[in-house]
């Protein structure tokens, strides 16, 4: 196999970015920088424009105004593999991952998918391990338990070789007992690819537990800024979800 080259870590910087559909204005000035290797979590309300910022920075979607830059070049509203092939990848939150397929193929088209050499699925196989993909490796995805599912396609996105990870309520649909998962897998991406993470999550025991900064979206506004425990002790940031209503998992308490 050839060495698979390392792509330069480079910090991802989001620019007074904005987003409308149409006259519906969502998202508002959101600025902050995700340095390599860092990790920052981003919560909100149901509605408060999370997956719509990671479609921006992802390239789904370009900006109305403002930029995302990876370094620098500007990433938003360009092709999604595109920006795979440079570093930058998204989960989903719903599993994300061909039915019809075994676990093997599936990462293999990770791998093509971001123009990658198949040896980097040597260096997941600690993750593959753990998490009971080598015991299903020619099992069709669609017939896995969800929780399964769920970390095949975030190791999907590692196969990718990222140096920026967008992770979209990974959490989401996990019963408590499988988060722990999560925690093993963003250490991971951390230590074997040296990730910036850029976490989504309602789950505010993961986010306390794996964030030393979040950001919180409201209204498609950046309402604040600072450890989990300074921000979830806000007024605004509890009136934001108490007025959002979110009650999802009952796990948004302060
Ligand atoms: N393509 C679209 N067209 C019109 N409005 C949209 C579109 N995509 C998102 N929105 C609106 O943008 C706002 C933000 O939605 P978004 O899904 O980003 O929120 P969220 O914070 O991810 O919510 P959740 O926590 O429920 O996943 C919502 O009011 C939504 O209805």
């Amino acid at each position: 196999m050839t060495a698979v080259p390392q792509l330069p870590a480079e910090a991802l910087y989001a620019e007074r970015m904005s987003k409308s559909f149409g006259g519906l204005k969502v998202f508002h000035d959101v600025s902050f920088t995700l340095q390599p290797g860092g990790l920052l979590g981003v919560i909100g309300p149901n509605g408060a424009g999370k997956t719509t910022m990671i479609n921006i920075i992802s390239g789904r979607l370009a900006a109305s105004s403002g930029q995302v830059r990876l370094g620098e070049t500007r990433i938003d509203g360009r092709p999604v593999y595109d920006n795979a092939g440079r570093g930058l990848v998204r989960s989903f939150q719903q599993t994300a991952t061909f039915s019809g397929h075994s676990v093997s193929d599936n990462l293999r088209s990770a791998v093509r998918f971001a123009r990658r050499d198949l040896s980097v699925l040597e260096r997941l196989a600690p993750l593959l391990e753990q998490f009971g993909l080598v015991e299903n490796w020619n099992r069709h995805a669609e017939v896995l338990p969800y929780g399964l599912q769920k970390m095949l396609g975030l190791t999907m996105a590692l196969a990718t070789q990222p140096r920026i990870l967008l992770l979209d309520e990974p959490a989401a649909g996990l019963e408590k007992s499988e988060r722990s998962n999560i925690d093993a897998y963003v250490g991971f991406a951390q230590r074997e690819f040296g990730c910036g993470v850029l976490l989504v999550e309602h789950d505010m025991e993961l986010i306390r537990r794996l964030c030393p900064e979040v950001i919180v979206l409201d209204g498609g506004r950046l309402i604040a800024t600072g450890s989990p425990d300074e921000v979830l002790n806000r007024k605004d940031v509890i009136d934001a979800y108490l007025g959002g209503g979110d009650e999802e998992d009952g796990d948004a308490e302060h």
